[in-house]
């Protein structure tokens, strides 16, 4: 099966100024990086906070532009597509922000909100577009009332159901969720995650979950692709991943979640620490530059803590 989301190669640097605007250094938010979602599929993305992962979701989305590497959308080369060819992309591809407070227009109407895209789009007339608003708003679990009203008059839950329906009316393949539920509380958490789950199932989205929060990680995909300092260090089957997990980062994220990780490394003190293997995970912002220091392999990994230790240069 042609996979739907394919980054091959997928790079960005950012230079970070000095003081006062001067001087600055160039490092690598994202660095190499190959990424695939299929028809239907969940993949997760995680990893710590600054580790790439929103970078990535932007240049998926072509609302960034990568220094370097491909990104395929249903078989496509859309890299450096212009803006009329990815006119239908954009319609395919949508997004889903963290904050929903912040990403919806506080002085327009729901109604309005969820409308835009369709207008923007010039798909159908005034009441065609409104019929499809109120069915939208509906099946994300909102009164009939609601596309009257303004963002400030909803909860946070309802409003990232305002935000899931700006999405869902565009009749997308791919929803980049780029930590949907990370703001709410734990309750509506899950009301948010099992309505995705059931517009997956019912539409047959996939979806690209953006999220530090492993458990939802767990819940909701079937493949994990797990980031650390602007690259991929490991990826598999959520089940594989959470149960095997191969990279020693993936060990230390697992191991800061309670239940998540194996017995075998829960008794290991704080503090204990083992030496590294493979390539510094750092060193796209350690000024060396340098995948396989001299100083790397002897940084050690706290199991306890369940962190991998920066090195000097890198911190
Ligand atoms: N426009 C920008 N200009 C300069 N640096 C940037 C820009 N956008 C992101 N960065 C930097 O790139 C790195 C990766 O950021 P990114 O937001 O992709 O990480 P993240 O994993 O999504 O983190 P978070 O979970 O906190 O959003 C960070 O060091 C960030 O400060």
């Amino acid at each position: 099966m042609t996979d739907l989301l394919e980054l091959d190669g997928l790079s960005k640097s950012f230079t970070q100024r000095g003081p006062w605007g001067r001087g600055g250094s160039t490092f690598w938010a994202v660095q190499d990086v190959r990424l695939t979602v299929a028809p239907g599929e969940t993949v997760g993305l995680v990893g710590e906070s600054g580790c790439g992962k929103s970078t990535l979701a932007r240049m998926a989305l072509r609302l960034m532009e990568p220094d370097g590497g491909t990104i395929r959308f249903d078989g496509s080369d859309i890299t450096r597509a212009k803006r009329a060819s990815l006119q239908r992309v954009r319609r395919d591809m949508q997004i889903v922000f963290q904050d929903p407070y912040a990403s919806l227009n506080p002085r327009m109407r729901v109604g309005r909100i969820v409308e835009e895209g369709l207008k923007i789009h010039g798909l159908g007339d005034r009441d065609e577009r409104q019929r499809r608003v109120a069915e939208v708003l509906e099946r994300c679990g909102l009164g009939g009332d609601a596309a009257g009203k303004f963002p400030h008059q909803f909860s946070g839950g309802q409003r990232q159901r305002i935000g899931i329906a700006r999405a869902l009316v565009m009749e997308p393949r791919l929803i980049v969720c780029d930590e949907p539920v990370s703001a709410l509380d734990v309750s509506i958490q899950a009301q948010i995650l099992n309505l995705l789950k059931d517009l997956q199932r019912d539409y047959g989205l996939a979806y690209l979950f953006i999220s530090h929060d492993l458990r939802v990680v767990r819940y909701l995909s079937d493949r994990v692709v797990v980031m650390y300092g602007g690259r991929v260090v490991e990826e598999g089957p959520a089940e594989r991943l959470f149960e095997r997990p191969a990279h020693p980062y993936t060990r230390g994220l697992l191991a800061a979640v309670p239940g998540a990780h194996r017995e075998r490394e829960r008794r290991i003190p704080a503090g204990a620490v083992r030496e590294q293997e493979g390539e510094c995970p750092f060193y796209s912002r350690c000024p060396e530059a340098e995948p396989a220091c001299a100083e790397w392999p002897f940084q050690g990994y706290d199991l306890g803590r369940g962190q991998v230790a920066a090195c000097r240069r890198a911190r």
